[in-house]
């Protein structure tokens, strides 16, 4: 008698059949275009003295159709491949309460619906009868198709991994799909970049994906929790919940950096689905300011901030990250707004236009930014004139006319209009530009004053879905600057204890009050590092909701050295143990750039060879990899080693939370050295080994 796993192996067998059977029609299709089309382009160069231009572009349109056609067939070769590998990772059985028979259902990546027969063979994971397998354990369950909702009963549920068309394993889960492939799927070493989580999507995170209503979602979500992933998830859903009126050059994402973009760039091909444009903060400012206004890198900010412990400029990046500062900005732009057009008389040809009808059209053309406001104010003035007094103006005339509106016009560059707006605080001491350059705190305040004054132009007005990660490191101003600029639908994630730079972050309640009409959810389990990672990372930065992920691995340890020396050999040592191990990713991570410099070329000195992360950087790798907790934020590797946790060097508020995000980056092992006596940030007569 055949057991169940024979049977599914013979059910994955025919599937198979079926795909390459599939491929092969789709190639004897594919030749039989690649023939017509030669055939089509010898026909019109043998008969092209015969051809009018009438039959030379219907010959065209033809060869253009079929090498559209030919296209989709290719693009559906490939998801057929990708699919031939594996198929599907999921089934479950479900009786509807209104039909009285079983249906087995496959779930994968795509879909997979037999060309001849029909047979669905596989559901897409995005399909609404998926929910089925996310949200429900055996028993009662129901899920809502476009007809409405069909209740039923989950009879079977079944977790398959299948490799290069082969069964590594089955397994029944009679509960939530946490259990064995989760742990399986946590415990693999690192990729290239991110991988998806089709496979094991919980049941909260299923919610977030599959959320169509919200206008703007905002995620606050613990470390690892898998926010980045669900985002991207959320997409591919998206993609293909909405394929009719979206695609993937209508999103943006905003990410931090090039590396953490690259990092995550593999996720949506991996799940079928085109790259989504991306763009970082400082590229969005330089769009919107224009070349003239130079300005400090958020990265610079930080690194200045560590390197200086500079008060006044905290107090300075502090005030501008208020609400109460935008509510300045906004009254002082309508102080400006009232001073910005002193109308007088004017006298064309002897006859008069009084300043408040100069007055009254400027004032209804509000709409404008400056500039069209000036000509349609100038235009509008002449055809009043003309009209009233039925003449027509000369050329010199209409242009005293223009000249008269501009000389009318009071508006300060947008520089003296921000250091106006600080005095007109009674803050003179926040405006400091160093070396020509504002600093990074001034960047999106001046964005907001420029758009309420003279307005921007928005080259983003075709995003319909935008999409901000590390939300806690962005301020009220960038908020009220995004929600102007991108009307659309947001996905918005982060989590306020891994702000780099604590003088300047926001939480999702504060992110909540400026894009309004927002709904916020949070995300406590965490996935990424080991149950004793976690428990360490949680002495640095306590958080009683955050609930460890049940995987067990060595206790992160901190070793005391008393010498860089000493440091260095241990560093060394633990990259040679890397090496041997199954790991594919190590990160050193120095709490400063500056340190991060030293020390990779120290241990290149030592012939350690190590990838240095910098600002400029825009790739992701696996080996090993010197950089800062800033710039390794949204990232994970294997292994972490964190290589000087003195007292000396963690001591401030900012350092905790540089710590604590270092710490979470790690998913297997951790492991720090002091140089001297530790800091007090952590728990050391635990871990301490001397
Ligand atoms: N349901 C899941 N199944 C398998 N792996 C998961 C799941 N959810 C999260 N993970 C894994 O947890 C890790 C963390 O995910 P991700 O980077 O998306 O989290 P995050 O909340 O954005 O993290 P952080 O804020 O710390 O950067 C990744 O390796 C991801 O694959």
């Amino acid at each position: 008698m055949s057991t169940e796993k024979d049977l599914e192996s013979e059910r994955l067998m025919q599937c198979l059949a079926r795909i390459d059977s599939n491929l092969g029609a789709i190639g004897v299709r594919l030749t039989d275009y690649q023939r017509d089309i030669q055939a089509a382009h010898d026909h019109m160069w043998e008969a092209r003295r015969d051809m009018d231009h009438i039959d030379k572009i219907g010959m065209r349109q033809s060869i253009d159709q079929m090498m559209r056609s030919s296209d989709v067939l290719r693009a559906q070769a490939k998801k057929l491949e990708k699919l031939r590998k594996s198929p599907y990772f999921g089934r479950f059985d479900f009786r509807r309460t209104d039909r009285n028979e079983t249906a087995a259902h496959y779930i994968g990546i795509h879909d997979f619906r037999d060309d001849e027969t029909q047979e669905p063979w596989v559901y897409d994971w995005r399909a609404p009868v998926s929910s089925l397998f996310y949200d429900f354990e055996t028993g009662p369950a129901q899920y809502v198709a476009p007809s409405g909702t069909i209740p039923g009963d989950l009879l079977l549920k079944r977790q398959f991994r299948i490799r290069d068309g082969a069964m590594d394993f089955m397994l029944d889960v009679s509960v939530n799909i946490v259990d064995d492939v989760l742990q399986d799927a946590l415990a693999q070493a690192s990729d290239d970049g991110m991988k998806n989580i089709v496979a094991t999507i919980q049941r909260d995170q299923n919610a977030i994906i599959r959320d169509a209503d919200a206008h703007t979602l905002i995620i606050q979500g613990v470390a690892g929790s898998g926010k980045t992933s669900i985002a991207l998830h959320r997409i591919a859903f998206l993609l293909y919940r909405f394929k009719d009126t979206l695609t993937s050059s209508d999103i943006l994402i905003i990410s931090p950096n090039r590396v953490f973009a690259d990092y995550i760039g593999n996720v949506l091909p991996e799940l079928g689905e085109e790259t989504v444009p991306e763009i970082g903060m400082e590229t969005l400012a330089k769009q919107l300011l224009g070349s003239g206004i130079r300005f400090q890198t958020f990265f610079e900010q930080t690194a200045l901030l560590l390197e200086t412990d500079d008060e006044a400029m905290k107090a300075r990046i502090r005030a501008k990250a208020t609400q109460d500062f935008l509510r300045q900005i906004e009254s002082y732009a309508q102080h400006l707004e009232k001073t910005a057009f002193v109308a007088n008389d004017l006298t064309v040809r002897r006859r008069p236009l009084p300043g408040f009808v100069f007055d009254t059209t400027w004032n209804r053309l509000k709409h404008l930014d400056t500039a069209e406001r000036i000509v349609a104010t100038g235009n509008a003035m002449i055809e009043q004139f003309q009209q009233q007094y039925e003449i027509e103006l000369r050329k010199e005339e209409r242009a005293v006319v223009r000249s008269a509106v501009r000389g009318m016009v009071n508006r300060p560059t947008l520089r003296a209009a921000y250091k106006g707006l600080l005095d007109w605080i009674d803050r003179p001491d926040l405006f400091k530009p160093t070396g020509g350059k504002f600093e990074y705190a001034d960047v999106f305040p001046l964005i907001y004053l420029q758009m309420l004054t003279e307005g921007v132009e928005n080259p983003y007005a075709g995003v319909k879905h935008l999409l901000v990660d590390e939300m806690q490191d962005y301020t009220p101003a960038h908020y009220a600057v995004l929600a102007r600029l991108f009307p659309c639908r947001k996905t918005v994630l982060g989590d306020a204890t891994q702000s780099v730079n604590p003088y300047s972050a926001s939480t999702a309640e504060q992110i909540e009050s400026v894009l309004e009409g927002a709904w916020r959810v949070t995300l406590n389990k965490s996935y990424r590092s080991t149950w004793e990672i976690m428990e360490f990372a949680l002495k640095i930065s306590p958080n009683p909701d955050l609930v460890a992920m049940e995987r067990h691995g060595p206790v992160p340890d901190v070793r005391v050295v008393k010498t860089p020396q000493q440091a260095l050999a241990r560093i060394a040592a633990a990259v040679e143990e890397f090496h041997d191990s199954d790991h594919t990713s190590l990160a050193v991570l120095a709490k400063t750039q500056a340190q991060a410099k030293r020390l990779h070329k120290h241990l290149a000195e030592a012939g350690v060879q190590a990838r240095l992360l910098e600002e400029g950087s825009s790739g992701f790798s696996t080996g090993v990899i010197v950089c800062t907790p800033h710039l390794a934020k949204g990232l994970e590797f294997d292994r972490v080693m964190i290589p000087d946790v003195s007292a000396a060097v963690y001591a401030t508020e900012m350092d905790r939370n540089l710590l604590y995000v270092a710490c979470t980056r790690a998913m297997h092992r951790l492991s720090l050295i002091s140089v001297g006596a530790p800091s007090d940030f952590l728990d050391v007569k635990q871990h301490v080994n001397a």
